[in-house]
This record gives structure tokens, sequence and C-alpha cells, in this order.
């Protein structure tokens, strides 16, 4: 892969309402856009999905900046790599900073299959046309919960999570399964709960939830075995599962029945297939995880729902759940419930120059 410049851009929106967990609330969100052009002016776009504080993991916009700049980068700027698997192994030699790594391996990804002429999808062994689409009502209010879930059924939405924690679980559910007793509904806890609150999360069981995401520590793997033993309700992982062999020791110790995947939480789209093919041949079903992401990340979350394994509804919505305008073109679109693979070379989407220009922050660019 030929590289002539890499740019770097942070970008900052505001979010159309505030999205609230018992961790805080976010309602601004800075975004890392990562532009790799090579010698023949073609151009792949990766996006670092960490927030501005480290609320959700240890990474920051800060740091995903200075391992990028100061790590990464140089890194690509001494070894010349010829395809994406080489950089994920380049960056072995660096510990942890999933989300900055995954930032500029998703371009050379979406670079090199433009290279190839092929779709992402494609490219990875995507074998879907469409992909379902879940949605995320992240609100500390009842009310208001229950107006957004009125009106994301209203737009085809397949399922909603909420967030819960022991001061919004089984009345909150609850209120939502009077409204909605058949409708597909899964809980997040954002690690919320101890294996001490097993009784409250016991009580779940009898609310039908397609499974409770995250509900102890997101460095465990151990307790959440524990309390699957004494729950229904099937246990999903997300902030535990940081590399493959986290995956693995899940899988193997019956820590969770399914698995949220995050590019950015595993360093990469090599890393992300590797877990899939993984769960994948162990029937442990996958879905596609969401970060309030802009257009690029959520361009390249369609490509990686598009493997076989990704057999539920992901938190892939529509870039109008949280933009007023995206840096994309087109901006992604949920009609019936699903969202479709493009078929055009890379991640399938334009950069909507105008809005990339309007909201980025600070810029600085690479040569090679
Ligand atoms: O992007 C979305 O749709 C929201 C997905 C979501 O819930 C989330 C958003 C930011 C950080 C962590 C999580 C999570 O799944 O825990
Ligand atoms: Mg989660």
């Amino acid at each position: 892969m030929n590289i002539a410049n890499i740019e770097l851009y942070v970008i900052e929106m505001s979010l159309k309402s505030p999205f609230i967990t018992h961790l805080g609330a976010v309602r601004n969100r800075e975004g890392i856009i990562v532009k790799i052009r090579d010698k023949d002016g073609v151009c792949g776009y990766g996006e670092g999905v960490a927030f501005s504080t480290p609320w959700y993991t240890e990474e920051t916009v800060k740091t995903s900046m200075h391992m990028l700049t100061d790590v990464l980068i140089p890194l690509l700027q001494k070894h010349s790599i010829k395809h994406p698997e080489e950089a994920a192994a380049l960056f072995q030699s660096i510990r942890r900073n999933h989300m900055a790594k995954a930032a500029i391996e998703t371009a050379l990804w979406d670079l090199y299959a433009k290279g190839q002429k092929q779709s992402l999808a494609g490219i990875i062994g995507g074998t879907r046309e469409v992909i379902a689409s879940g949605v995320v009502v992240a609100t500390n209010s009842i009310k208001n919960a229950l107006k957004e879930i009125e009106g994301y059924i209203e737009e085809g939405y397949q399922r909603i999570k909420v967030k819960i924690n022991p001061q919004q679980d089984y009345e909150f559910l609850s209120a939502i399964r009077t409204y909605y007793p058949i409708l597909p509904i899964m809980a997040d806890a954002n690690s919320a709960y101890t294996l001490k609150d097993l009784d409250r999360l016991r009580a779940l069981d009898e609310l039908n939830l397609m499974m409770i995401e995250q509900p102890l520590s997101p460095n465990d793997i151990i307790e959440h075995a524990a309390l699957q033993k004494e729950i229904q309700t099937p246990i999903c992982l997300d902030e535990s599962i940081v590399t493959f062999e986290d995956a693995k020791n899940a899988v193997q110790m019956g820590s969770c029945q399914v698995i949220n995947i995050k590019t950015g939480r595993v360093g990469g789209l090599t890393e992300a297939k590797r877990i899939h093919d993984y769960c994948l041949q162990h029937n442990i079903p996958v879905w596609c995880g969401g970060m309030i992401e802009f257009g690029i990340s959520r361009a390249h979350n369609i490509a990686l729902a598009s493997l076989p394994g990704f057999s539920i509804p992901g938190d892939i919505s529509a870039s109008s759940r949280f933009w007023e305008e995206d840096i994309i073109s087109p901006e992604v679109t949920v009609k019936n419930g699903v969202i479709r693979v493009p078929d055009g070379s890379g991640i399938g989407f334009s950069i909507n120059q105008k809005r990339l220009k309007e909201t980025t922050i600070f810029k600085k660019e690479f040569l090679f």
C-alpha cells in the first residue's frame, strides 16, 4: 500500500439529545477522522471512537491523538505494508490503545478494498445484502423512553436496547413491557451491578429480555460465568471483550451467550473478524455494538455486520439517531428495520466535505 499522506481531523458535533447512562450524560461528541491517501490519489477513511473523557474505556480523543501522532503513524512511515492485516501485526508491539489502532487500521482496510475495487463487506467475507438495525434508548425518564420507543418502532427498528442500573431496572422495564409485551427488548447495564445484586438481576428473568449486556465489572469474565448459572436471561459481554483471547475465555467459561463486537474496542477489523469467526465456530451469536459514532465508523460497522455470524440486530442505527447532519453522503438510513450494505468500493459512502470542514476543530497532516 503506497501511502502518500495521512490526515487526522478532530471533529465535534452536539447530539440531538443527551445520551444518558448511570455513568453520566454525553451531550457533545468529539471524534477522530483518519484519511489515508495513496500515491494514486485513492483515499481510505477510518474513525477513532474514543470519547473526550475515559468513561467507557481508558482511552480518550487526546490519548488517541497522541498514539496516532507519536507512535502509530511513525510506525507506518518506517514500515511499508501490503495488507491491512500487516498493520494489525505491526501494532502488536504497542500495548492496548485499541481505539487509536482501529482508527488507522480501518482506514487501511477501506483503502485496500478500494484498491482492489471491491466493497469492504465483500473483501472481509460478508454474506448479507442488508443488516438488521436496532437502536438504543439512553434516558433516565420512563416518559421519554416510552415516547422514544414509539418513534423508533415507527421508524422500523427491529429491537430496542435500554440502559439499566440498580436504580432503574425492574420497574422501568416493566413499564415498557406493559405497553410493548412482545417487543424485542434488551438491557445494557454498563457494569452497574455486582454479584450482590443477584436477586435484582434474577427478577428481570420474568421480563423476557433478549439479553442483559455487561451487568458486572468491565474487566470480568469469572463472575459473569457464575451469574449466568443463576439467571435465565442470556448475558451479552461488551466492555469485558477487549481481545480475541477475552472472547475465547468468555465462551469457554460460559460467561456469556452473546458477544457485542466493536471494532474500536478490540483494536481493529482484523481482530473483530477473528472474534466473529471464533464465535461462529462455537455457535455464539454476535452483534455489532455502537459508540455514538459518526458516519465513517457507522459505515465500517455495516461492513462488519454483513458477516454471517452477526445474526442479531446491533446498535447500528441511522445517522439521524444522533446527528442533525452526518459527515458521510448518503447518510445511513434504516428502512423496514434494515440497512442496505453498500456494494460500492470500500466503505461505500462518500465524505460530505462541507460537513467535515464545518465540524473540524483540529487538523494535522503527515507526509510519507
Ligand atoms: O451508538 C449507539 O447506538 C449507542 C451504543 C451504546 O449503548 C454505547 C455507546 C457508547 C459507549 C458504550 C455503549 C454501550 O454499548 O455500552
Ligand atoms: Mg454496551
